[in-house]
């Protein structure tokens, strides 16, 4: 197909769609005649952008294509795009955080997921714009209703309790009807609600996951994405680059440009697991991201804005680690303005019992606990706490087979 106009990209002159193509690397910026819809089409999915690009012509549309999140938002970055086409399988990031991200940081640009799962392509909206309409009956020359539903986010946490143990009314997924574990829940639910950094403490396996998802769930920013990182688990040479992310040739192996972790939780919360094992050499960058709400990427020169709510948690005793100097003063002092501990299970035995119940209804629902099995579990000091016990009744409801009532045999200790 020839066009009735030109088109000048990365400075040759182009007069067919197929040199357009030829011309135009993905990402790179296009200039269209005025009135076009600049339309960026993320997918890593090579005959849907075939597909799309016959569909999608100029001179009322402008295709542009990327194959990944962080390709297309590079492009963002660089020019105007009228219309977002959004493939919900990227290879890089979800595709909800991506559209939430983008929503947020380019106001201007509307964002269309495509249906895939099909083979179909559905647009879908709550309440179709007139672009959204357009695009929806070129796609579908007989005009179909459009499927009402954006991409909103799977509830971050489904609950795993069932009828015999359910989530405590305090917290989300969280059982504990202890005076200790209701004072975490109200400090949780106080805190819940502000922008304010969080820092819980406890031993190993006393939910402090929990903990820290139920301060994200329970925020206005829970329709955004709850971004986890668990600093303990990734390299010192990665982390930089998980977290701030990275320009394309920054370093051997950079082959393409991608947003860090922290750029991913924009909207939302970032959650710094093992938060003591964060390298010094990372923490006055860390520090740097929660005064200014900025990140710069590995090799970038752009200090990017992002909105992040920061919940830390830790086992290790930062007070000792900062007058050992392996932990900065400031960051330490920024984590903590709001601490939460959780008490080891030691000090709350009273929680046992409904933890107990509930571990076995999900690992056996057919059985119960006797009062010889709990009396044992009462008893027991719990040093690896609440995933202890989640392991000693798995444990058990294997050992107990077909049999119904949970004995002090079956319990390992
Ligand atoms: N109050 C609770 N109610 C229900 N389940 C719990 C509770 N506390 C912990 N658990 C369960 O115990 C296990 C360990 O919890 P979690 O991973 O949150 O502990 P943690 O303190 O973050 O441990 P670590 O420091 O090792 O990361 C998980 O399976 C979690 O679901």
């Amino acid at each position: 197909m020839y066009l009735h106009e030109h088109y000048v990209v990365r400075g040759r002159l182009c007069q067919s769609e197929s040199q357009i193509m030829s011309a135009l690397p993905i990402s790179e910026p296009v200039s269209a005649p005025a009135g076009a819809i600049i339309t960026l089409l993320v997918s890593p999915n090579g005959r849907l952008r075939r597909e799309l690009r016959e569909k999608i012509v100029p001179p009322r549309w402008m295709l542009v294509e990327a194959q990944s999140g962080a390709e297309a938002f590079e492009y963002l970055h660089d020019s105007r795009v009228d219309l977002l086409l959004l493939d919900p399988m990227l290879p890089d990031l979800e595709s909800t955080e991506f559209s939430s991200m983008v929503l947020e940081r380019f106001p201007e640009t509307q964002v269309l997921t495509l249906n895939t799962h099909t083979g179909q392509l559905v647009l879908g909206s709550t309440s179709p714009t007139p672009l959204a309409t357009e695009l929806s009956s070129l796609l579908h020359p007989q005009p179909s209703a459009p499927v009402p539903s954006w991409p909103v986010p799977p509830p971050a946490l489904q609950s795993v309790m069932s009828a015999r143990g359910g989530p405590d009314p305090g917290l989300p997924n969280v059982i504990g009807g202890s005076d200790a574990m209701r004072r975490v829940s109200e400090l949780t639910r106080m805190v819940a609600q502000r922008d304010t950094t969080v820092l819980v403490t406890g031993e190993s396996g006393t939910g402090k996951d929990l903990i820290a998802q139920a301060v994200h769930l329970l925020s206005p920013r829970h329709r955004h994405p709850l971004v986890v990182i668990n600093c303990a688990a990734i390299p010192e040479a990665l982390l930089e680059a998980e977290l701030f992310g990275y320009t394309k040739g920054s370093f051997t192996g950079a082959v393409q440009s991608r947003i860090g972790r922290i750029h991913a939780a924009h909207g939302g919360t970032l959650f710094l697991d093992e938060i003591g094992d964060m390298p010094l050499s990372l923490q006055s960058k860390i520090l740097r991201f929660l005064e200014q709400g900025e990140v710069q990427r590995i090799g970038g020169n752009d200090n990017l804005k992002v909105d992040v709510r920061v919940v830390a948690a830790t086992n290790a005793a930062l007070p000792q680690m900062v007058q050992q100097k392996l932990f900065r003063e400031d960051l330490y002092f920024r984590l903590a303005i709001f601490p939460i501990r959780l008490p080891p299970l030691r000090e709350r035995f009273g929680d046992v019992p409904r933890l107990a119940a509930t571990f076995l209804a999900r690992f056996a629902p057919h059985a119960t606990l006797t009062e010889e099995a709990l009396a044992m579990l009462r008893t027991h000091p719990w040093p690896g706490n609440v995933r202890e016990l989640r392991n000693v009744m798995e444990r058990a409801s294997i050992l107990l087979g077909n049999e119904r009532e949970l004995r002090g045999e079956h319990v390992v200790l």
